[in-house]
């Protein structure tokens, strides 16, 4: 029996966790701030400050979901924020940028995406056409080829993430990042979708160019038969910069031109914004997840929340660290952090010798399967 690694903390120097606090966050609170008046602009400089040096302070007395943080507290309230782990910390810290620009006060900025000026540009790109081509040429029957495209455009639609791109250089169209899948078990995915169509539940993460290549899946599973209902799981609130609310899903819809199939479900649940990982899914959402032939879980956070956010050997099997849903589920994830299983020594060598920030990148691509 292996033992479970620690997980990983906020403060520890020279780690990724440490890195995300102290250069992503402080551009992002910039930049949040920006259309927002003195007052949300002093709530985020203090929470910024707070984070960086201070204890972590508790929700204020109204905000809505209070009980909720208070039960996934998990004694993390009055610690410094150094000494807390990075899945907690960097939840909480979503979701106090919310309290910092009025999200859930009634007021102007109530219920106003704070992220929506990030995510706006994505959808609006006019090269998304032109990026989009490849999707007329997919196969009509439900064949392998077709369905390794699909699932690579799902891997790889994660590295245009919009909070990754504040701090590592790789963008989605740089030409000369290689789309590198480290794991691919796409057969087992297929073996896992079964001889009759059945129902597919999509994880999904990040909204614009990722929802897009989530949603071509999605119909391409339904279009061929590998699936006869699906039900997209997204964020409650904003979340991480740029992953999918339920008005993201419309967005991407309208732009796609073509509206949301009738056997696809959107459904969005709190506990989607907890800073907690899948072994503490409340028995409503595991419910639901186990309901499907397969679950599909998308994105590096989701990943983060998957395996646990530990400091696991890269080789360790992906089964042995991958929470059990009750059926069979399918990670699809370019690497932004440093937590990654299910990886041969020789790929690890290689890697740690060629490429130092090959865990945090976004060049390399899993589609794994538990
Ligand atoms: O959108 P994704 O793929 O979940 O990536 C989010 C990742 O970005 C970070 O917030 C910063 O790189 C990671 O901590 C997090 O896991």
């Amino acid at each position: 029996m292996r033992n479970t690694p620690g997980e990983l903390l906020v403060g520890t120097e020279g780690r990724y966790a440490r890195e995300v606090f102290h250069q992503r966050h402080p551009t992002l609170v910039e930049q949040v701030g920006r259309p927002y008046g003195a007052a949300q602009r002093a709530a985020l400089r203090a929470l910024l400050d707070e984070s960086l040096t201070g204890v972590i302070q508790r929700l204020p007395g109204d905000a809505p979901d209070l009980a909720d943080w208070d039960a996934w507290d998990r004694g993390q309230f009055g610690r410094p924020w150094a000494d807390a782990p990075f899945l907690w910390a960097e939840s909480y810290f979503y979701r106090r940028i919310l309290d910092a620009v009025d999200y859930f006060r009634p007021g102007p900025w109530q219920g106003v995406d704070p992220f929506r000026p990030m995510k706006e540009p994505e959808l609006a790109d006019l090269a998304l056409d032109r990026d989009l081509g490849w999707v007329a040429a997919l196969p009509a029957e439900p064949t392998d080829a077709g369905l390794a495209t699909v699932v690579k455009a799902a891997v790889f639609g994660n590295r245009a993430d919009l909070s990754f791109r504040m701090q590592e250089p790789v963008s989605a169209d740089d030409p000369a990042a290689p789309d590198e899948l480290l794991v691919d078990e796409t057969a087992a995915l297929r073996a896992a979708l079964g001889a009759r169509p059945g129902a597919v539940c999509v994880v999904t993460d990040n909204a614009g160019r990722e929802l897009l290549a989530d949603l071509v899946l999605v119909n391409w599973l339904l279009d061929t038969g590998l699936a006869d209902r699906v039900t997209l799981h997204v964020k409650p609130a904003p979340y991480y910069v740029s992953d999918a609310t339920p008005s993201d899903v419309e967005a991407a819809c309208a732009r796609l031109g073509r509206a949301l199939d009738s056997r696809v479900a959107v459904r969005t649940h709190a506990f989607w914004c907890a800073p907690l990982d899948f072994r503490a899914l409340p028995a409503d959402l595991s419910a639901d997840l186990a309901a499907h032939g397969v679950v599909v879980v998308k994105g590096d956070l989701n990943y983060r929340r998957l395996v646990g956010d530990r400091d696991w050997d890269p080789v360790t099997p992906f089964p042995v660290a991958a929470a059990d849903l009750g059926v069979p589920v399918v990670a699809l994830r370019t690497c932004k952090s440093e937590v990654v299983v299910g990886l041969r020594q020789s790929i690890v060598d290689r890697l740690d010798a060629d490429e130092p920030r090959w865990r945090v990148s976004g060049r390399h691509g899993l589609v794994q399967v538990r």
